[in-house]
């Protein structure tokens, strides 16, 4: 719907309702004491609940109404027992719902807040004065923040629709994370050419399509995973039906922002994310950066969708080609590391079998002890090492094959594998 169109159109009550009724369980009396970013995010997620219900209004058109409901709950509260404030229509219908969400007000509400007292406002008033605030005590810290966002709205995304464009197995892993949280599969959709790869997502109750502009046609938040080398054909094709309403994440190794943000409509929000394959079983690593127009809170709406897939990060993007190395790619240096245990134990006499089975436990106890515990990885090697014991023996052979050394050259050259895909898309890169 075109922004004119929505202007003109008044506010019913079934709306307003909705829209209070959002305002309410999204637990506003936390978001009360100064901070305009805080403040969007919450109109944000407003936003994308009214739209999934139906209701096509801009988060400024949001800011409005409710600066317009606040300025008569405040009428009202002052006097009584005067006329029906008549900047509302049928206020008497509200009047119950405003008064649970100003008065449950979060005792870290200071006298700033209740400057808000002063809002008479007319339909001409300047809307960014209506902002809400957020607790000083969320301030810096990202993931206190997400937790917050989350709490705040445990159904925070549950009516987002998401698209996959390319069902590999990078769509696959992303889509098994995103099912353990709060999306249902009818509100996933996922396109790639042919049917070959499409059949395990139907079997996890997800829509399939050959037509990737009608994923986008269908969803908030895009994933394009498809190779690096066919980034540039794809977004090409869904450019035009890219809106503000879309969030495009890219996950292609190397492709930038600068990439992304070329191609897509100007003003589009844009995340370059480098995921790995363990967010199949909830123990991903995931990094992502923003684009020059994804917001905080867009950020914050990646991580709480994604936070099933295991860790989140943002950072810049510089350490995107970094992380590739470390863990897009690194994934598959420890399966090779995995298997090479394995072989040794099957040279010394063990059934292969058990073999792998062993060697696959191994990796993921040592894994989860230096996650768990937090403890360098030098320390816990020291404490397998017994002197004179069996395991300073195979270190000491690690070490005569320049295991650091190669390990610390793979990071790099994926790395530097992963800037020239980003330098020159389509060099050398193989289907
Ligand atoms: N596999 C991994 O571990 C990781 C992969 N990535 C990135 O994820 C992206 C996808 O990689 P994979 O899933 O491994 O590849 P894949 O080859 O398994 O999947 C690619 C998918 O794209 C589809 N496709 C091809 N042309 C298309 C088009 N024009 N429109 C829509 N879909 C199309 C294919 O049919 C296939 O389903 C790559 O850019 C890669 O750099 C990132 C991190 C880890
Ligand atoms: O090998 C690749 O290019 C992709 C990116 C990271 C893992 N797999």
């Amino acid at each position: 719907m075109d922004e004119a169109c929505m202007k003109k159109q008044n506010w019913d009550v079934k709306e307003t309702e909705l829209f209070l009724e959002i305002l309410k369980d999204l637990d506003m009396k936390k978001c009360l004491d100064g901070r305009k970013v805080r403040n969007n995010t919450l109109f944000k997620v407003a936003h994308r609940r009214m739209t999934a219900a139906g209701y096509h209004r801009s988060v400024d058109q949001l800011k409005f109404r409710w600066k317009l409901l606040k300025s008569a709950y405040y009428k009202c509260k002052r006097s009584p027992n005067a006329p029906a404030p008549t900047k509302i229509q049928g206020w008497w219908r509200y009047e119950k719902t405003m008064v649970a969400i100003m008065e449950s007000r979060h005792p870290l509400v200071g006298p700033e807040v209740n400057s808000d007292r002063n809002d008479e406002v007319t339909e001409d008033s300047d809307v960014e004065a209506s902002m809400l605030h957020w607790p000083q005590s969320c301030r810096d810290n990202n993931t206190q923040n997400l937790d917050l966002i989350i709490k705040m709205d445990p159904e925070m995304n549950s009516h987002l629709k998401i698209g996959f464009i390319g069902a590999g197995n990078m769509a696959y892993g992303i889509t098994k994370g995103i099912l353990a949280g709060n999306i249902l599969p009818e509100n996933i959709l996922v396109s790639a050419p042919s049917v070959r790869n499409l059949g395990r997502f139907q079997e996890l109750g997800i829509s399939i399509t050959h037509s990737n502009v009608e994923v986008v046609g269908g969803s908030d938040v895009v994933f394009v995973a498809v190779k690096p080398h066919l980034i540039p054909l794809v977004l090409n094709e869904i450019s035009p039906h890219v809106t503000d309403r879309h969030i495009v994440v890219s996950v292609a190794a190397g492709v930038t922002l600068a990439t992304l943000e070329e191609i897509l409509p100007e003003n589009t929000v844009t995340i370059r994310m480098m995921p790995n394959l363990p967010c199949m079983v909830q123990e991903g690593a995931l990094l992502f950066a923003r684009g020059t127009n994804a917001k905080e809170e867009d950020g914050a709406l990646l991580r709480s969708l994604l936070h099933h897939c295991g860790l989140v990060e943002e950072g810049p993007e510089t350490w995107l080609d970094i992380h590739t190395g470390l863990s897009g790619s690194g994934v598959a240096f420890v399966y090779l590391f995995a298997e090479a245990l394995a072989e040794g134990a099957v040279k010394m006499g063990m059934p292969s079998s058990l073999a792998h089975s062993i060697a696959s436990q191994t990796v993921l106890g040592a894994g989860r002890l230096l996650r768990d515990t937090g403890k360098h990885p030098a320390q816990l090697r020291s404490e397998v090492c017994t002197p004179g014991g069996t395991t300073i023996y195979g270190l000491h052979a690690l070490e005569q094959g320049g295991v650091r050394a190669s390990t610390m050259s793979a990071v790099e050259a994926a790395t530097e594998r992963a800037r020239d895909l980003g330098r020159k898309p389509a060099a050398g890169y193989r289907k």
